[in-house]
C-alpha cells in the first residue's frame, strides 16, 4: 500500500489529508473497518457517543468486514449513532433506499441500538424529510449526542465514510447543481438529481466540511478523472467538482483508494 501524507494549499486552518492506495479492494475494507473502530474507540472514549455519518453505494460493501470477528465483538456498538449524508426519498424498504443498503449489508448484523439510527421520514415530501432530519439534528445537538463545530456553527459529525461518483459528486451535491451552494442549511433537498432516483435529501457543504474525520472510499478506473482533478495541484479554480469542495475546516481527510481509481494521477 503506498501512502501520501499532505496539507494541499485549499485545506481549511487545521486539517490533514491522507492519501491510502491499495493494491485490492480486501486491502482497503481491511483497513477501512479498522480505521472505522479506532474512530469508534476514540470518541467512545472522549465522548460516549460515536457520530457516524454514511453514504450509499459501493461504501457499504466496502464496510462489511465491521460485521466479522474481531469488530462484531470489540467495537461498543452500543455508542454508535448512524446518519446519511444523503438519502433518496422513497419507502424505507424500497430498493433505492441507502438505509435498506446500509441495513441489509451491515446496520441488521451489529447490535446498534435501534433508536440510534436515523432513517428519513419517509412519508413526507423531500422538502419535509429535510426539514424533519435538521430538527433530529437539532435535537441531538441539544441533547449531546452530536457536537457543534465552534469553528463553523454547523454540527461537528465524528467521522463520514463517503463515496464519490465518476462525476465527482458527493452526497447528493452534484457538479454545476446550485446545492453546492447552499450555506445555510444543515440538510436540504433536490427534486432533480442527476443519479435517479431523482428526489433526494443531502447534507449540505458546511456540515461535511465541519466533520472531525472524512474518509471517501473510491476505487475503480472510471473514477480516475475525477480523483484526478480533485488530487492534483491547482489553482483555486471556479469550475471545482464538488469532491473539491470538501475541504475540512479543522479536521482529517483520508482518501481509501485503489491502482484504478489514483491510475491517471502524476506522482503517486
Ligand atoms: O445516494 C447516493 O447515490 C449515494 O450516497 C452517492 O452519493 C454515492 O455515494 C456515490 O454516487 C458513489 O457511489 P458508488 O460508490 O456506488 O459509485
Amino acid at each position: 500500500m503506498a501512502t501520501d501524507s499532505a496539507a494541499p494549499a485549499a485545506s481549511g486552518a487545521g486539517s490533514k489529508r491522507n492519501l491510502l492506495i491499495f493494491d485490492a479492494e480486501e486491502d482497503l475494507a481491511v483497513s477501512l473497518a479498522k480505521y472505522t473502530a479506532d474512530l469508534s474507540a476514540k470518541f467512545a472514549a472522549e465522548r460516549g457517543a460515536f457520530t457516524v455519518v454514511l453514504s450509499g453505494g459501493s461504501l457499504i460493501e466496502a464496510l462489511r468486514n465491521l460485521a466479522e470477528p474481531p469488530y462484531l465483538e470489540t467495537v461498543d456498538w452500543s455508542k454508535w449513532h448512524v446518519f446519511w449524508v444523503d438519502e433518496r426519498v422513497v419507502p424505507k424498504d424500497h430498493e433505492d433506499s441507502n438505509y435498506k443498503l446500509a441495513l441489509d449489508g451491515l446496520l441488521a448484523k451489529v447490535p446498534i441500538p435501534p433508536g440510534q439510527v436515523y432513517a428519513i421520514n419517509d412519508a413526507l415530501s423531500a422538502e419535509g424529510a429535510a426539514d424533519d432530519y435538521e430538527t433530529v439534528l437539532k435535537q441531538l445537538v441539544k441533547n449531546g449526542v452530536l457536537a457543534m463545530s465552534t469553528a463553523t456553527g454547523f454540527p461537528r459529525f465524528d467521522v463520514m465514510l463517503l463515496g464519490m461518483g465518476p462525476d465527482g459528486h458527493i452526497a447528493s451535491l452534484f457538479p454545476g447543481h446550485p446545492l453546492v451552494k447552499e450555506n445555510q442549511k444543515w440538510v436540504t433537498h433536490i427534486k432533480d438529481s442527476p443519479k435517479p432516483p431523482p428526489e433526494r435529501i443531502t447534507f449540505t457543504f458546511p456540515v461535511i466540511n465541519s466533520s472531525a474525520y472524512v474518509a471517501m472510499v473510491v476505487t475503480g478506473a472510471g473514477k480516475a478523472g475525477a480523483v484526478q482533478k480533485a488530487l492534483s495541484d491547482k489553482q483555486a479554480s471556479s469550475d471545482l467538482l464538488p469532491v473539491e469542495m470538501a475541504i475540512l475546516q479543522d479536521g482529517e481527510f483520508t482518501w481509501f483508494t485503489d491502482k484504478e481509481a489514483v491510475s491517471m494521477l502524476q506522482n503517486k
